[in-house]
């Protein structure tokens, strides 16, 4: 499809003109704002299966112009939702070096350090996450908030790699391991809300998955992932930095959010 970025000529304001669901209706992100929210009791702790894989296994780490992704198993999956939900790949949101505000989704206007997401597809009903992806029952992605504090081990696991894949397009492959470990240890506090892919083509085919406790990384894991790559090819003569990758809120409309939580 056609290119897009995060500023200048294509950046977000623009994003509409070459994908039109980016202008449309259920678009994310959004700001989760108390007045929204809407405690639901039905809403149980998210449930995932197969996240603990093992080192025996491979996955392949890419750069893909807009994010560091990291592919992940179809036998991975969120077994607590109405159907089974496949893992796809997961990437991250960030600022940059001195901008320690990157994630997407925000609470009350606060803005974390990044977000990383978790994408999976309804693999009860679709093949693969290609014919998933427009369907609006398509995708679910587990969102995780990112703020600067202790060192983070699990993260590490493919952290110190980055720099196998500093330009765009180049992907390696690195020892998989428990992604269990990259979520918050309690699964059962999160926001739930209706909406859409934050990039282009922006589809309203996602049930987001919030959750309300960040996990942390240190501050020098922070800079490694906000200063590591670049958006532009290798031969590419001027360099292009990878960073502020994230879309801002869009409206709510007359969304309502849920959320498993009563305080
Ligand atoms: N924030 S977000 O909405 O979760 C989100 C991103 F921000 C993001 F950058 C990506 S991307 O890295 O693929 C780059 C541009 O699509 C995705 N990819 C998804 C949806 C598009 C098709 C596809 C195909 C295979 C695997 C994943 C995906 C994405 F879902
Ligand atoms: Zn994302």
């Amino acid at each position: 499809g056609a290119k897009w970025s995060y500023n200048g000529p294509d950046g977000e304001h623009n994003w509409s003109s070459n994908y039109p669901f980016c202008g449309g209706a259920f678009q994310s992100p959004i700001d989760f704002q108390t007045h929204l929210l809407r405690y639901d009791s039905n809403l149980p702790p998210i449930q995932v299966q197969n996240y603990n894989l093992s080192t025996n296994e491979q996955l392949t780490l890419s750069n893909n112009g807009h994010s560091v992704q990291l592919s992940l198993p179809s036998h991975m999956y969120i077994s607590s939702l109405p159907h089974r939900y496949s893992a796809a790949q997961l990437h991250f949101h960030w600022g940059s070096y001195n901008l320690l505000t990157g994630s997407e989704h925000t609470v009350n206007g606060k803005q974390f350090a990044g977000e990383m997401h978790v994408v999976h597809f309804n693999s009860d009903k679709y093949p693969n996450i290609s014919m998933a992806v427009d369907k609006h029952d398509g995708l679910a992605v587990l969102g995780v908030f990112i703020e600067i504090g202790e060192f983070n081990p699990a993260f590490e696991k493919f952290f110190k790699y980055m720099n196998g894949i500093k330009y765009r397009n180049q992907k390696i492959q690195v020892p998989a391991f428990n992604i269990r470990a990259l979520l918050p240890a309690h699964l059962d506090e999160y926001y739930r809300y209706d909406g859409s892919l934050t990039t282009p083509p922006c589809y309203p085919s996602v049930l987001w998955t919030v959750f309300r406790r960040p996990v942390t990384i240190s501050r020098k894991q922070f800079l490694a992932l906000a200063t590591a790559l670049y958006a532009s090819y290798a031969q590419e003569s001027a360099t292009v930095p990878l960073h502020g990758n994230y879309r801002k809120p869009q409206l709510a409309d007359n969304r309502v959010v849920l959320v498993s939580f009563k305080d």
